[in-house]
């Protein structure tokens, strides 16, 4: 287990994106462990695809800094991105291929798979993708497309993946084995920063939660450290993000 006092992999500090005179993120600051799955909780809008897009060195912070692992993202060179996973909540997958062919040459571009086909293969079979392997990504359904996005994200076997929404839109079953899949991959030592809107999600997945409202990481922690004795995380995002369960 990794001590509580190493660098972590991931950490935000004071970060502010605007977007003209939309404040996305507003002096958000948090960590990430490393060998760890974190959950990002928050309402639609408060600012978390934002803040990884930071991350990923796709936006340019206006202020704060962000680092992963110990990098500037926006400054990082390849090497660097070949050391981080993402899965973006569009996707960004491109349309016209099937899901064989885009795995085996992502599989490719990964130094270390000397064997394409059966690193594609192999995250194929784990993800059920192989019915529709051969399938134009545009004609795939949603929860198909996300097990392919998801694929894609961990096939390097990057050390950090940045995770929007994994869970979104797919069934119970293939829920569970996602959930099983990123507990593997946290115990081979990557860390995992998992975007949700399920509490669910959260209980069963997370080692550390941040939950975040209006541009700010209002709370962050283990579930035990955010959420008080005797209540829910439910009833605490709904305390914290000042909306009301009843309503
Ligand atoms: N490129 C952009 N131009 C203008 N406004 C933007 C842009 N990207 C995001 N925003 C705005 O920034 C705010 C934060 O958006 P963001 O996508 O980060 O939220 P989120 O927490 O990821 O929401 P969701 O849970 O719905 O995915 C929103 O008000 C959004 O409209």
């Amino acid at each position: 287990m990794p001590a509580d006092d190493e660098p972590a992999p991931v950490v935000v500090e004071g970060l502010v994106k605007r977007f003209g005179s939309c404040l996305a993120v507003d002096d958000m600051s948090l960590r990430a462990r490393r060998a760890r799955i974190t959950t990002i909780l928050g309402p639609n809008g408060a600012g978390k695809t934002t803040a990884i897009a930071c991350l990923l060195g796709l936006l340019r912070p206006d202020a704060g800094s962000v680092r992963v692992l110990a990098e500037d993202p926006w400054r990082a060179e390849a090497g660097h991105r070949a050391r981080v996973g993402v899965m973006l909540q569009d996707g960004g997958l491109p349309n016209t291929v099937g899901a064989r062919r885009l795995l085996e040459h992502l599989a490719r571009l990964y130094a270390g798979a000397q064997t394409p086909q059966r690193v594609a293969s192999e995250w194929i079979d784990r993800l059920a993708i192989g019915p529709f392997e051969r399938t134009p990504v545009r004609r795939l359904s949603g929860g198909q497309r996300q097990k392919v996005a998801l694929a894609a994200a961990l096939l390097g076997r990057p050390e950090v993946a940045f995770l929007d929404e994994p869970t979104a839109g797919l069934d119970p079953h293939a829920r569970l084995e996602t959930w099983r899949l990123l507990r593997e991959q946290r115990d081979a030592g990557r860390t995992l920063i998992v975007t949700t809107h399920s509490f669910e999600e959260a209980e069963r997945l997370a080692d550390d939660v941040v939950i975040v409202a209006s541009g700010k990481a209002v709370a962050q922690g283990t579930l035990a450290q955010v959420v008080p004795p005797g209540a829910s995380l439910e009833a605490t995002y709904f305390a914290l993000t000042g909306n009301s369960e009843d309503s």
